[in-house]
């Protein structure tokens, strides 16, 4: 149980006061606060987002509310003097803190130590952006809100093994994070998010629970991840597939495919061999956000064969008219219909994302037998595409 700080108060600054004082005046005057308040021994950066969650009931809420059990490993993003820090030290096997200010650090160490949980504790000095998190099973923060997008596509696509993501979020952000298909919020960032886990509102938090007081308002989110964290697509190709699909607000998606630029972006893509995880490297989350808007591909499109550029355009529409997405504006399109569309276009041989390789696994799977691959094989590399299509047929 931590003992109330005391703020003293020098008796000069209260006898300055005009107003009258009913409480009889001793010496000094001595204010029992709860060791959350904040007592200004040092001066707080408002560009690293310290503000301190002062409310004791929100900090209890947000323990409870993130399903904090005893078998837990936490990682804790931002944990400032501690508040969060100790309320979860009390629940968890083990917290992680991950805290860039060495004064927060100091800090946060001495109030652990004094309460005899520092073997529970392991903190890490740093840039929460730029470090390796040690293993963790869930996560529970107030985190810097200048971070908050980086962070949570760190967390969601940066290769770790986790269940939850209790995040305390600026309101605005946090109604994005979680808007569904036909929501006005909903936008490219959420559909990427939705891709590999769900967010859910849980509760909002007044910016009169922190001091110093913010300009805005709180809410806490968690996210929970989905199929083990196994991404069901090639997070390249399906980068470039939404920020086609999400770049014009009122266009349906036959109108946005018929676009020059957008048509290059998912072909350049579709070629592209990077991988979902580069060297364990999470994909940057500017790509997760961004629109296909204002970008210039004006390099590329001179380097591309206009034929071949023109047949991928021409398969692009008949995929679209064929599954039925031609006239669907992506407000209201959900991952599943777009998963299927990538697929769709995925599947179109010759001048589309089927490259060699995935066409001879592909014939292999469906039974087809080794001098078939070669033939296909042979095909494709003298361009004999009728003698290929005869070929695909038999088998198919
Ligand atoms: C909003 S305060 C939260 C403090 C504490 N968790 C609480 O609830 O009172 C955010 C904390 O994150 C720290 N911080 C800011 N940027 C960071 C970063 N890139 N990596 C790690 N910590 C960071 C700040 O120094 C600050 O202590």
């Amino acid at each position: 149980m931590e003992t109330p700080t005391r703020l003293l108060i020098p008796i000069s600054k209260l006898l300055s006061s005009n107003k009258p004082h009913i409480t009889p005046l001793s010496q000094s005057f001595l204010l029992h606060t709860s060791p959350d308040s904040w007592d200004c021994r040092f001066p707080l950066h408002q560009q690293r987002g310290q503000h301190i969650l002062i409310n004791p009931s929100v900090l209890d809420a947000i323990v409870r509310k993130a399903g904090v059990s005893p078998d837990d490993s936490v990682l804790e993003v931002g944990p400032g003097t501690g508040n969060l820090t100790v309320r979860l030290l009390g629940a968890a096997r083990h917290v992680t803190a991950v805290e860039i200010d060495g004064r927060m650090v100091e800090a946060l160490r001495e109030r652990v130590e004094n309460l005899g949980l520092s073997h529970k504790l392991t903190v890490i000095r740093g840039d929460a952006m730029k470090i390796q998190f040690p293993s963790f099973n869930i996560c529970v923060a107030n985190i810097p809100y200048g971070i908050s997008s980086p962070l949570i596509a760190k967390l969601l696509f940066g290769s770790y093994q986790f269940c939850t993501a209790t995040l305390l979020l600026q309101k605005e952000f946090a109604c994005r994070l979680t808007a569904l298909p036909g929501d006005s919020e909903y936008n490219r960032f959420a559909a990427n998010i939705r891709l590999v886990a769900e967010a859910e509102l849980i509760m909002d938090v007044s910016k009169t629970d922190f001091a110093p007081v913010p300009k805005v308002d709180s809410s806490l989110v968690t996210i929970r991840t989905r199929n083990g964290g196994i991404i069901p697509a090639d997070l390249n190709e399906w980068y470039g597939f939404t920020r086609v699909c999400y770049s014009k607000k009122n266009k349906t998606l036959g109108a946005i495919f018929k676009q020059e630029k957008m048509a290059l972006e998912l072909f350049k893509r579709s070629r592209s061999k990077k991988k979902n995880c580069i060297n364990g490297e999470f994909v940057n989350i500017v790509d997760l956000e961004s629109d296909g808007e204002g970008e210039s591909e004006e390099k590329e499109t001179k380097q591309m064969d206009p034929h071949e550029l023109g047949l991928f355009k021409e398969k692009i529409g008949k995929v679209l008219e064929k599954v039925g997405f031609n006239q669907k504006k992506h407000s209201n399109i959900t991952n599943e219909d777009l998963l299927c569309l990538l697929r769709a276009f995925k599947f179109q041989p010759r001048g589309s994302v089927l490259s060699i390789g995935h066409l001879c696994k592909f014939l292999i799977n469906l039974g087809g037998r080794y001098w078939i691959v070669c033939q296909v094989l042979q095909c494709c590399r003298e361009k004999c595409f009728q003698i290929l299509q005869g070929v695909l047929k038999t088998v198919l």
